[in-house]
């Protein structure tokens, strides 16, 4: 950032905070679409299409929610979305994210969607990506919101499972921008999914992984090296290897980070623990992300609330440079990244 935007920002009162995080355009990078299932939502798809539930209500839903790491919570993800049969279903379900989204200001979302998680229960994957193109079509026109979607594959399934998924989904190529890697990440390296990801290279498909969130460094580097992904969805386990962390501020490798998820799932015990701040000071190009929200306690803007509240060192120039952080990772348009940075500009310059 220049020094001159930088002593101005570092001029804006933190009482100003709430109001610019609120107000400042940004994009969401990490949202699974299934991890936005609100429980009551779960309950409204269940009964229109008469699937069972283990809970018997929406509060012994949510009370169910109290996970100890990743695999407590995939448990309860991949229930939820057993009630999702039918176009209509991811349709309303994205609808229902977009326009919460829209709310906390979100200009662009690239949301990240499991379709071997529905392909295996016999939903055809045409059903999963039509209701969520249309709902992206949907949201473009009425809430203005720019969207793309980013197929992911399951890391706990197989490499030839993966394969058999870009097979099926190629006739819809351009209904999807890319892939990623995610579900059970411990034993479960990149370099599983290094043909897989090759094959998505030459397709021209954009790539990234998670990394770094419960396992180890060495998977960021695996999947940088290996995959050749262009974002780390999480990487906040980075900092256990000092030359890591040098290597992704020079080379301004884009971490997706999910500070409430990293919470509730036990990745840091609470948020004045979390490295956020450390990373963004290091010079990584980090940004803020709400993974599952339905599940975590919070969509964009209560993850902003939450790290700022948390990290009282944090100011007007890091909120700043977290949305401009946001805006330049996206695989949005540079026309398009120019406008948002605009009105970014905008937000801060009625600041002070
Ligand atoms: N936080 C997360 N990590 C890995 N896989 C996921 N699938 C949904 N949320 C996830
Ligand atoms: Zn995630």
């Amino acid at each position: 950032m220049p020094l001159e935007l930088a002593s101005r920002l570092d001029k804006i009162g933190r009482d100003e905070l709430p109001r610019l995080l609120r107000d400042m355009p940004k994009c969401e990078l990490h949202i699974h679409i299934e991890g936005s299932l609100e429980p009551e939502l779960i309950f409204a798809l269940a009964q229109r299409n008469g699937v069972a539930l283990a809970y018997p209500s929406v509060e012994a839903l949510r009370d169910a929610y109290a996970f100890t790491d990743l695999q407590s919570f995939l448990d309860i993800y991949y229930a939820g979305a057993s009630v999702l049969l039918k176009e209509e279903d991811f349709f309303d379900m994205a609808m229902a994210y977009f326009r919460k989204a829209a709310a906390d200001n979100v200009v662009h979302a690239e949301l990240f969607f499991d379709p071997q998680t529905h392909t295996d229960r016999g939903v055809p994957f045409k059903t999963v990506i039509d209701g969520l193109t249309r709902a992206s079509e949907t949201a473009q026109r009425e809430l203005g919101l720019s969207s793309a979607l980013i197929l992911c594959f399951l890391r706990h399934l197989s490499e030839e499972a993966a394969l058999a998924t870009l097979e099926e989904a190629l006739p819809y190529r351009d209904q999807f921008i890319g892939v990623g890697l995610d579900s059970s990440e411990r034993g479960h390296p990149p370099e599983k999914f290094a043909r897989v990801f090759a094959r998505c290279r030459e397709l021209g498909l954009h790539l990234v992984a998670h990394a770094g969130e419960e396992g180890p460094a060495e998977y960021i580097e695996t999947a940088l090296d290996l995959l050749k992904v262009e974002r780390i969805d999480h990487g906040v386990r980075c900092v256990e290897k000092p030359a890591l962390v040098e290597r992704l501020a020079a080379e301004q490798v884009p971490l997706t980070v999910c500070p409430l998820s990293n919470i509730k799932l036990c990745v840091f015990s609470s948020m004045d623990q979390h490295n956020i701040g450390a990373l963004l000071e290091a010079g990584l190009k980090v940004t803020v992300n709400s993974d599952d929200p339905a599940y975590f306690g919070g969509y964009m803007n209560e993850n902003f609330d939450a790290v700022f509240n948390g990290l009282p060192q944090l100011g007007p120039r890091h909120a700043y440079q977290l949305a401009l952080n946001s805006i330049e990772a996206s695989f949005a348009s540079d026309e398009a990244k120019s406008a948002w940075v605009e009105k970014l500009d905008r937000v801060f310059a009625d600041a002070g």
